[in-house]
């Protein structure tokens, strides 16, 4: 990525911090990032991503939609703003906490000894045949084994290996049940298993590693 692209979508933080790469040791919550309707406008993003994945447009109804998006792009294009202060990935009332790359999960249960939520893969989630992308359910793992790992660790942890075996096919637009949980701590490395299932039916498991990041670790 050139030096222009690279400030763009990595500028230096509002604190005037320097970028250190990597994640930081501090992990913002908010509830108001974005204001009382950021959840709607996520949705909506959501919607549009459905749509797209299923659509097939006319030549004309291209033009139009091209234009709409332009529109839009340059709307949002004034109001970018570093990672850190997005309200994506920080909404913990919202759906995968606002973060619109992630299948919306709501969290029923949260602490040491792990996390419940409850998953539903959109129509964009498609990977074929109406079922769920693979790596789609490993991003519902990653995310939700990386949170069981930060609620056990009281810290930052990156993963180092994430294996996900799919046991039977995950159903779109259906509620799922996904849970993570730390199995085993050794010094700083973080053992997480995790389940996915459809009612009684396990679709996918999970058995990852997680490493705890050293002070000031990049
Ligand atoms: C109501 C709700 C409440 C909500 C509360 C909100 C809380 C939410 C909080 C948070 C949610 C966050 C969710 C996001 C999660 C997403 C996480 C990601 O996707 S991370 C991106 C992908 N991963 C990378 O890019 C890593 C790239 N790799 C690395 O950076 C390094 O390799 C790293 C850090 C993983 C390890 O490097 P080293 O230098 O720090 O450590 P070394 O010494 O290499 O390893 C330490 C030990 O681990 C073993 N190890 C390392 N990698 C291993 C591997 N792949 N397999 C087996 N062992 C491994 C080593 O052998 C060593 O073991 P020995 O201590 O000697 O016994």
């Amino acid at each position: 990525m050139n030096d222009a692209l690279d400030d763009q979508w990595n500028p230096t933080d509002q604190d005037g911090s320097p970028h250190e790469g990597g994640f930081r040791a501090r992990f913002d919550v908010t509830t108001e990032r974005g204001g009382p309707r950021y959840g709607e406008f996520n949705e909506q993003v959501r919607l549009l991503m459905d749509r797209v994945r299923y659509a097939c447009p006319t030549g004309e109804l291209t033009d139009e939609l091209i234009a709409d998006l332009k529109s839009i792009n340059g709307k949002l294009a004034d109001v970018q703003i570093d990672e850190w202060h997005t309200p994506a990935g920080t909404r913990i009332d919202l759906p995968a906490r606002g973060n619109i790359t992630v299948p919306p999960y709501d969290v029923t249960d949260a602490g040491p000894d792990g996390v419940t939520a409850q998953i539903t893969f959109r129509p964009y989630h498609l990977g074929g045949n109406d079922a769920a992308h693979g790596g789609q359910v490993a991003v519902a793992f990653d995310d939700l084994g990386g949170m069981a790992s930060a609620l056990k660790i009281q810290g930052v942890s990156r993963t180092a290996y994430l294996t996900v075996n799919y046991r039977s096919i995950t159903p779109l637009r259906t509620p799922l049940t996904i849970r993570t949980w730390v199995e085993n701590l050794d010094g700083r490395k973080v053992y997480v298993k995790g389940t996915l299932h459809e009612g009684d039916r396990l679709c996918a498991d999970l058995d990852a590693l997680f490493i705890r990041l050293k002070p000031g670790q990049p």
